[in-house]
């Protein structure tokens, strides 16, 4: 906290948001003057946030009294001296501090996101391996719009155009929107963010931004932080951003790609490759753990009823765990590397997923897999979409969902309060859906049938 307190004085920091993730990777905390915080001898937030739905909806009451104490104990937040980002944004020089979260006896809260990829981290730890990440994000920008029952529309560029058709990687139609990331830019190497390349993607106004590779926490801390600047910068300049899956019907969905690599902790060497650059049996038991335990975890990688709408044959989203070297039609893709780069891309993630939640499923899956030397089986040839062999997935929240409740590995590793608060969270979340009756429902519907 010393470190802490210099490091906010030293930058003249007049606000500090205390944050931590909930499940749907939401920021949540308290906002206070700087002086407030230093002085703070612990701040103290309800469990029941980490617990509530996009809707605002709550989990039924009789399970909600499992979840959560009914008195209503308060958690303790402790910051995280490693994880304090400037809010370039704000309008007084502000500090984002997340933060992790304790019960009172000092054990970490087993609902925290955070937490659950510090507790896979941990497993790794001991194990003297050091996982490395390398999320890619897409997103589309888009025409402000606060009529929900209105598609979304691209939104007009710098030359007063509104673009449409398809963009992939042109320049100029990335450029169109070259103010706004340059606040991006700007925002983020003042953020200390890590980021990458920028391309135009596939659809009409998606892009995509990469990070460079590094440690699994500090990336999904970064990927956290990126979502607000995104957002925060498309508004200034009068568009919006979104991270939702399948955002526009008939465009390419949204993912958040994962490149992983292991290393031995003592000598940074890559778990993955041989002395003479071939691939070990690590590397293919990850990838057979991949395969076999990514249904269990499908909705921490597909959060969403939405994010069901991307897995489609020949959209470059998977439909099911097969595997292949630089291959973009499975959803475990073997980029072409060199030996000290070589890496399995989990290409399921859509970018709706929370981070912590989606890099600790990935890597849980792949030390299963080198636990127990799953095989993998042979790589696709070809396209992946007609792989029969291949197991298919979970391909809707509530097939998923019910994957997620019955595995085993699951709740032993992540606590078997976290499987079931997810999973009630969610079915609560696809319950308000299913009360909504769409567009679609009422023009084919309601004057024929
Ligand atoms: N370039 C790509 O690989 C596209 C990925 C695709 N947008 C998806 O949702 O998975």
């Amino acid at each position: 906290m010393k470190k802490l307190s210099a490091w906010l004085k030293e930058n003249k920091i007049t606000e500090v948001e205390c944050v931590i993730t909930d499940f749907t990777g939401i920021a949540r905390g308290k906002i206070m003057p700087c002086n407030k915080f230093i002085d703070e001898k612990g701040i103290r937030l309800p469990e029941s946030i980490l617990i509530q739905s996009v809707t605002g909806d709550y989990v039924d009451d009789d399970v909600y009294d499992v979840l959560i104490d009914p008195a209503e104990i308060d958690m303790i937040l402790k910051p995280d001296e490693n994880a304090v980002f400037m809010v370039p944004f704000a309008l007084e020089p502000t500090a984002m501090i997340i933060h992790d979260c304790y019960d009172k006896q000092g054990n970490p809260i087993s609902m925290s996101p955070r937490n659950v990829l510090k507790k896979v981290l941990s497993l790794y730890e001991a194990k003297g391996w050091k996982p490395v990440i390398a999320p890619e994000l897409e997103f589309y920008l888009t025409k402000r719009n606060a009529d929900p029952d209105f598609p979304l529309e691209p939104p007009i560029g710098r030359s007063g155009r509104q673009e449409s058709g398809r963009q992939s990687y042109s320049i100029d139609a990335a450029n169109e929107y070259d103010p706004m990331f340059e606040d991006v830019y700007d925002w983020c190497e003042q953020q200390n963010l890590d980021i990458d390349t920028l391309i135009h993607e596939e659809g009409t106004a998606q892009m995509e931004i990469n990070f460079r590779h590094g440690d699994a926490l500090s990336l999904a801390d970064q990927v956290f932080v990126f979502k607000r600047t995104v957002r925060e910068a498309a508004l200034k300049h009068n568009m919006t951003a979104t991270f939702m899956a399948k955002p526009i019907g008939d465009e390419p969905g949204s993912s958040m790609h994962v490149h992983q690599s292991i290393l031995d902790s003592k000598t940074g060497i890559n778990i993955f490759s041989n002395e003479d650059g071939t691939q070990t049996e690590s590397f293919l038991h990850f990838i057979g753990g991949q395969q076999k335990y990514i249904a269990a975890c499908m909705p921490l990688f597909a959060p969403n009823v939405n994010s069901y709408r991307r897995f489609l044959p020949g959209t470059s989203a998977p439909v099911n765990v097969a595997w292949g070297i630089d291959n973009r039609t499975v959803s475990l893709r073997v980029p072409d590397s060199t030996p000290a780069a070589r890496r399995v891309e989990n290409r399921l993630a859509g970018a709706d997923a929370n981070p912590y939640l989606a890099f600790a499923a990935t890597l849980l899956c792949g030390y299963l897999g080198m636990l127990e030397r799953v095989a993998p089986g042979k790589p696709v040839q070809g396209s992946g979409y007609e792989e029969s062999s291949a197991e298919s997935l979970p391909l809707n929240l509530e097939a998923a969902l019910e994957c997620m409740e019955n595995s085993d590995e699951l709740k032993e590793i992540l606590s078997p309060i976290f499987v079931q608060a997810y999973v009630e969270v969610k079915r609560a979340e696809y319950q308000n859906f299913k009360r909504v009756i769409s567009s679609w429902e009422r023009k084919y519907l309601q004057m024929t049938v």
